[in-house]
């Protein structure tokens, strides 16, 4: 393995697909659920956000996909064509730690939701809900219902349906915080696999130091009251295989420091 980087640097090399500048957030209930956030994400980078309960984490993705204002600071998108309210015209897809499937609907319409929200027809649609359930695995099972799924299954076609509308963006909101260990391992391997097919920004948030190392090219640790990023962890992963990363001395190393920034971030959290 290559030498790994290890820095407290915000910025990403390269001109930035999205940089947040002096980020903060202020809710009528008086919670600054941010405060003075600074962050470059590059076009392509995987960047996990890592932190305690209420740290702000959910907001700033929720910021991302242009479904909260920041109250003061700038959110730019350089690359981007942007409408009056700053919105870029970059496909996003926002995944969640709940599937949110309707039950009452079959896998392929599951899928079909946001292709069927943009005005495509099932049969339109139809090729690119079969690539998307092969993308994930789910290649059989487009009639089946929700309920016959297991709750890794469910997440791979809630994975399917944020990737069949072709998103440059992912935000991924702890998808697997639910799934038992195992189902979790093989959908994070899954995860970068796609990835690395489709080339997406991924950011992507945790509670997990494991899953934030093992996923990520750059690890940003958050504390709360007031919620703000306190370090940035470089990863390189280098030619590592899954199995031969998940045992490295260099991962080990990374989820140690990793651990050691989330521990100050409690620490410095007086509610917990
Ligand atoms: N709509 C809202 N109105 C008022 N306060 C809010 C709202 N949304 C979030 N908050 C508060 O802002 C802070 C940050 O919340 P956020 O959900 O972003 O944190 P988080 O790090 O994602 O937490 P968790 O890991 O528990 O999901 C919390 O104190 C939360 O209670």
């Amino acid at each position: 393995m290559n030498a790994t980087a290890i820095s407290a640097a915000h910025e990403a090399p390269g001109r930035p697909l999205v940089s947040l500048r002096g980020v903060t957030k202020t809710f009528s209930t008086g919670t600054t659920a941010l405060a003075g956030v600074d962050l470059d994400i590059a076009p392509g980078e995987f960047i996990s956000l890592l932190g305690p309960s209420g740290c702000g984490k959910s907001t700033v993705l929720r910021m991302l996909a242009g479904l909260a204002d920041p109250s003061t600071g700038t959110i730019d998108w350089p690359q981007a064509r942007v409408d009056g309210a700053g919105r870029p015209d970059l496909d996003m897809s926002f995944v969640f730690q709940e599937a949110t499937l309707m039950p009452w609907g079959t896998v392929a319409r599951n899928v079909w939701l946001p292709l069927r929200l943009k005005g495509l027809s099932m049969k339109a649609a139809r090729p690119r809900i079969d690539e998307a359930l092969e993308m994930v695995g789910l290649g059989g099972f487009a009639d089946a219902y929700p309920r016959e799924l297991s709750g890794g299954m469910k997440m791979r076609v809630s994975i399917a349906r944020a990737l069949v509308t072709r998103p440059v963006v992912m935000l991924m909101d702890e998808p697997f915080a639910a799934l038992d260990e195992i189902t979790r391992q093989k959908l994070n391997d899954d995860l970068l696999r796609l990835w690395e097919t489709f080339g997406w920004t991924v950011v992507f948030v945790t509670h997990s130091v494991f899953e934030a190392v093992y996923l990520s090219q750059r690890v940003m640790v958050m504390a709360a009251r007031p919620g703000r990023i306190i370090d940035g962890i470089d990863v390189d992963r280098a030619e590592e295989t899954p199995e031969s990363w998940r045992t490295s001395e260099t991962y080990v190393r990374l989820c140690q420091r990793a651990s050691a920034s989330l521990v100050s971030a409690i620490a410095g959290t007086d509610h917990l």
